[in-house]
């Protein structure tokens, strides 16, 4: 591959782990040893957070109350969207059954979990569209009780705005909670509320570290870490969109890498030339987020055609992904990792993090080589069972008993002689390997 970068990352997603991983395990296992005490602590410690954990009813209703009318609208716009794409997707999620073979009758089971735990990210901005992203796809999904937190702010709590859409969107409890103590009150189920099951939500390298590592533990929904964005651009793109389509997803954090990939020199050298006007006409603190993921994390990928590019994305496997391109039908059949893909200049990366009804809790990181973002699958358990007749039973003791003979499982062997001598007493079987 020839490819040519025209500007290089300096750090990427996986600089800093080893760190991260020492600090959250030893969080962690406080958090394991003293419980509730230790979330208390560390929410004074990180959040400055003195007040209620488990929001009261009139908290929550207080903060209803506070949200302007047309917020309100909003929400409800966003999460419609959201709960009808993720109807659809239930629809798609279905049992079924077949005779494997005579008289063995088998099939899978769709069964929601229990209880999920929503993270909804607020360190440093208020991420309603989380809350609705989590909430929604796991009440769509059939989950029975949702608990959801997030960060508080010093003296306020969880910003009315995100309250309100928890509420909307089916919260059972909120937990005036962020960060590593938040993930693991609603792992071990501390406060008074049911473990849960599934743990779901993006947040920063704390949060997406904690569910790593509760991983087994409970189910989590995936790596869903800082927030990363290429866009993949040729002569036809529109160089003004495409410096701030990147440029917009930088603002996420300082740690957020953006990337474009493109044919044609001279649309990537407009870009680099407009980004820093871009960079520095955004207020605080987003300029400075932004600013230093650019510096440290954004690469610009000059290709030779667009066959190339399409590598280049594969390999990245990035969280977002934006074609400004001609024939968007050949890269919607070409591209084989992202976590959302977002096709032509029409739609952005923002209308997906926001409202358009797709989910935006996307693997970070790489991990869309392996996985897909949050979905009603999440939250669902896909299970199997079985029953024979007789005559089917028959066959399957047989087989059964000679194939555990060879793997030495006598045990094994044995459930099936039983139910031979129960179910056909008059016959008589040879029960061993036949080569033997
Ligand atoms: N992948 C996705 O779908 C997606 C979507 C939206 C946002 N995001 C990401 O979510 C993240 C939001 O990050 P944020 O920080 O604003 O909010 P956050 O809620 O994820 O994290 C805030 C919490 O981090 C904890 N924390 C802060 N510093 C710490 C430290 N030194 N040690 C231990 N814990 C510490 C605090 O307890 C605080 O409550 C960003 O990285 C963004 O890119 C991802
Ligand atoms: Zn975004």
């Amino acid at each position: 591959m020839t490819v040519t970068y025209l500007k290089k990352a300096l750090r990427t997603a996986h600089s800093d782990e080893s760190d991260v991983r020492k600090a959250v395990a030893g969080m962690l296992a406080t958090i394991d040893a003293e419980g509730e005490e230790a979330v208390r602590r560390l929410s004074r410690q990180f959040d400055r957070w003195e007040g209620e954990i488990v929001l009261s009813d009139a908290a929550r209703q207080a903060a209803i109350a506070a949200v302007p009318e047309r917020t309100k609208d909003d929400i409800r716009f966003a999460h419609r969207n959201i709960r009808r794409f993720a109807e659809a997707q239930k629809a798609t999620v279905l049992d079924c059954s077949i005779e494997v073979i005579p008289g063995l009758t088998a099939g899978q089971k769709q069964i929601p979990v229990e209880a999920a735990g929503c993270y909804v990210p607020g360190g440093r901005y208020a991420h309603i569209a989380s809350a609705i992203m989590t909430i929604t796809t796991a009440r769509v999904a059939g989950v029975s009780h949702v608990t959801a937190c997030s960060p508080p702010r010093p003296g306020l709590g969880i910003p009315p705005e995100i309250v309100f859409a928890m509420d909307l969107c089916g919260a059972d409890a909120i937990l005036n909670l962020g960060g590593v103590q938040g993930v693991a009150a609603m792992a071990n189920g501390l406060f008074g509320l049911p473990k849960a099951d599934v743990l779901a939500g993006p947040g920063n390298q704390y949060v997406a570290e904690a569910k790593r590592i509760l991983y087994g533990r409970v189910g989590i929904d995936m790596f869903a870490g800082p927030t990363d964005s290429m866009v993949l651009a040729d002569a036809t793109a529109d160089a003004d969109l495409v410096a701030g389509d990147l440029i917009g997803q930088a603002e996420h954090g300082y740690n957020s890498p953006v990337w474009l990939v493109t044919t044609s020199r001279s649309l990537a050298e407009a870009v680099m030339e407009r980004v820093p006007t871009l960079i520095e006409a955004l207020p605080e603190p987003n300029r400075s987020s932004a600013r230093a993921a650019w510096t440290d994390y954004a690469e610009v990928i000059l290709c030779d055609e667009a066959q190339e590019m399409a590598d280049v994305a594969d390999r990245h496997a990035p969280e977002h992904l934006h074609v400004q391109a001609a024939d968007l039908d050949w890269w919607l059949g070409r591209l084989r990792a992202y976590g959302s893909l977002f096709l032509g200049e029409e739609t952005t990366v923002a209308f997906g993090d926001k409202t358009s009804g797709p989910n935006h809790v996307l693997p970070t990181s790489g991990a869309a080589r392996y996985t897909g973002g949050l979905s009603v699958h999440k939250f669902m358990k896909t299970v199997t069972w079985q029953r024979a007749t007789r005559t089917a039973a028959r066959d399957l003791a047989l087989v059964t008993a000679r194939i555990s003979r060879k793997e030495g499982m006598e045990g094994h062997a044995r459930t099936a002689d039983i139910r031979l001598a129960r179910f056909f007493p008059d016959e008589t079987f040879d029960l061993t390997p036949a080569d033997e």
